[in-house]
């Protein structure tokens, strides 16, 4: 026997205790990778400073001694634990000092201490994070990261991730190896067109790519080594930071047309030459982008549109939730009367994706297409949208009312929000507008005489200040027994009497890091439309019937990790069904499509990265 057989037989033998140590759940700490420990090619303060080796205070004497930092440090090693507590009682003595939960003005003040922590030491500022996912998320990820973002020249301390300008044309494919990890798994990159609701931020939409990436590490458990946030500079066309001496991007109008597209594409093929593995998820980019770059990457690179296709199956899970919440057969669905503000990426990617749900569950005939677009009534800026629309976008143009219909229900061209709600008496009210306060009293009084015995409004644009209305204005002007979805994080409703008013997040949070996971160990080439068609239909069964009759129709914050490995198991047995799942099962070679439901989702389990100190062992470079 050689010796490389000898050694991965005792490689997979010990793999195979680990997971049996696992089956049994007397360890916490599932990766194979974790038990390894991890070799460093550095001692002393260098260890000290290298966020992703530090353990500060928890080193180990042995340890200390193996890594010269024996007095370099206090003497007293604490536990992982105890580390935590003293970080915790720090910022808690923040929180102590003003008003708690997703709109807490110290918010801000949160995100640079977490940010700090991040700086020094990663793994410990993961398990803050996802031990404490419900208080911190609305601090990494929205409302808070679009405050970030819109402060960032002031904040930028350490950079955390790359910048490919449009003065690097040329540069690109060797600039990629700046980057010290071999490996990575998960980029997330915008150009800073469209951060949020807040509009051009141009660099300083790096700061989105970040929170996203964090979500990554908490929720799907993605290898923090292994991520890539990645802003690409084009310029910016917002005027006010083009004037800011201290902006800290290229101080020019934003590149466009045939200049635009060669620097995307010279982007992707930089990064999928270094790591062709890679998964790229794109975000927040204008509308006018978004479309055409998932239709030229989409069938030749691991990629997907996060706003688009993300949010798509996101709303789809809500609809759906809605349908079960009114106490409906879900084959109802393509009942539903939907009035959506907002026609952008988000609303757009929303519309296609219902829209093509209808139509399968009337059939699947190109009659049943043509039919379920007339349950839509889209109102974007220009009021509603109708075939008699000039230039209208073609994204769009499927979902324009016809002129004569319009007529006879009472509604023209441009009609206002308010008169197709009092018209249509939509069963949903779905605003991705990114127009703060749209659904105004006069908006949600219409909705009154919604048809629907329980009307579902999901204001669904962030930040906060950009949701079209808030929880209280819906339930106090709509009555107590709606649904209730926004974007950004609120506080549930108090409706008296010992009733709560349920505020759900709809977020694509809760579907891209398993969309990205799922893809990753499935080992697929590509997104398929069935890949996201399965993570939507996964999160919308994934609440009890009991739950949903509650108004609880997407989890809370805290299960994020469950949910998010039933979707990554949902996207791979989707694969597998399509035949373009190549991966492997790392723990014994065997072939990921004679894995069994329950077997998939160990594989996912398995898979995911915890944050746990390795134990580190220095050799010679
Ligand atoms: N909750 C989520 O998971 C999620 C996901 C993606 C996007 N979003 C949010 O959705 C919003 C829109 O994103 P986008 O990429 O589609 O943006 P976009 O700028 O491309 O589109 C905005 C759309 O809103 C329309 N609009 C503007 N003013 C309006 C008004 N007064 N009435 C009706 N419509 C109006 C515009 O005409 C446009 O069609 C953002 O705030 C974003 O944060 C939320
Ligand atoms: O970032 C979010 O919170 C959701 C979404 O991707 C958005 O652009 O608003
Ligand atoms: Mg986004």
């Amino acid at each position: 026997m050689s010796l490389s057989s000898v050694l991965l037989k005792r490689l997979q033998f010990q793999r195979r205790i680990i997971t049996a140590v696992n089956v049994y759940g007397t360890r916490s700490f599932t990766t194979t990778e974790g038990h390894r420990p991890a070799i460093v090619h550095k001692r002393s303060l260098d260890i000290l400073h290298d966020p992703w080796f530090n353990k500060g205070t928890a080193f180990s004497m042995t340890e200390r001694d193996r890594l010269d930092l024996r007095g370099l440090l206090p003497p007293n090693v604490m536990s992982s634990e105890q580390q935590i507590e003293r970080f915790m009682a720090d910022l808690k003595r923040l929180q102590l000092s003003a008003r708690d939960g997703p709109s807490d003005p110290n918010n801000l003040a949160k995100w640079r201490i977490l940010n700090r922590l991040h700086d020094r030491n990663e793994t410990m500022y993961y398990k803050v994070l996802i031990d404490n996912i419900e208080e911190y998320a609305p601090v990494v990820y929205t409302p808070t990261v679009g405050l970030v973002c819109q402060n960032y020249s002031g904040l930028f301390r350490r950079p955390r991730g790359m910048y490919f300008s449009a003065e690097d044309r040329g540069e690109m494919m060797s600039m990629v190896y700046n980057w010290p990890a071999d490996q990575v798994d998960m980029i997330v990159v915008t150009d800073g067109s469209r951060i949020l609701g807040l509009g051009d931020l141009g660099v300083q939409g790096i700061g989105i790519a970040i929170g996203k990436l964090d979500l990554y590490v908490a929720a799907a458990g993605i290898n923090p080594q292994r991520v890539l946030p990645v802003m690409i500079d084009v310029g910016t066309n917002n005027e006010k930071i083009l004037k800011d001496p201290l902006y800290l991007g290229l101080q020019e109008h934003r590149l466009d047309g045939e200049e635009y597209l060669a620097v995307i594409d010279e982007f992707m093929e930089a990064v999928f030459t270094r790591w062709p593995n890679v998964i790229v998820q794109f975000e927040d980019f204008q509308s006018k982008w978004a479309f055409k770059l998932l239709q030229r990457y989409r069938n030749d690179y691991r990629m997907f549109n996060d706003d688009v296709q993300g949010t798509a199956g996101v709303a789809l899970a809500g609809l759906l939730g809605a349908v079960r919440a009114q106490g409906r057969p879900m084959i109802d669905f393509p009942k539903m009367k939907i009035v959506v503000a907002g026609a952008g990426s988000a609303g757009i990617g929303v519309l296609n994706a219902a829209r093509k749900t209808m139509a399968r569950m009337l059939g699947d005939t190109e009659v049943a297409f043509e039919s379920a677009k007339r349950q839509f009534w889209v109102v974007d800026a220009n009021g509603l949208l109708t075939e008699a629309r000039e230039n209208i976008d073609p994204d769009a143009r499927p979902f324009a009312r016809k002129v004569n219909e319009s007529e006879r229900q009472g509604l023209r061209e441009g009609s206002k929000l308010v008169e197709v709600v009092q018209q249509v008496k939509p069963d949903v009210l779905l605003g991705l507008s990114a127009v703060g306060g749209l659904f105004s009293k006069e908006v949600l009084e219409a909705l009154k005489g919604s048809t629907s015995t329980r009307p579902a409004i999901f204001p669904m644009s962030n930040p906060t200040k950009n949701a079209e209305c808030t929880p209280e204005e819906a339930f106090s002007i709509v009555g107590d027994n709606i649904i209730f979805g926004s974007g950004s994080p609120f506080a549930n409703v108090d409706l008296g009497d010992g009733h709560i008013g349920h505020c759900n997040q709809a977020n694509n949070m809760f579907l891209f890091p398993g969309i990205g996971l799922g893809t990753l160990l499935s080992g697929s080439r590509i997104v398929s439309d069935g890949m996201l068609q399965a993570a939507a239909e996964c999160l919308a069964a994934y609440m009890t019937e009991e739950e949903v009759l509650k108004g609880i129709i997407y989890p809370s914050i805290s299960r994020i990790r469950d949910i998010t490995k039933e979707v990554a198991a949902s996207v791979i047995r989707e694969a597998i069904e399509e035949d373009l799942a190549e991966g492997y099962r790392e723990m014994d070679g065997r072939e990921l499509r004679k894995l069994n439901e329950e077997e998939i989702k160990n594989y996912v389990m398995n898979n995911m990265w915890i944050p746990e100190y390795p134990k580190l062992v220095y050799k010679e470079d």
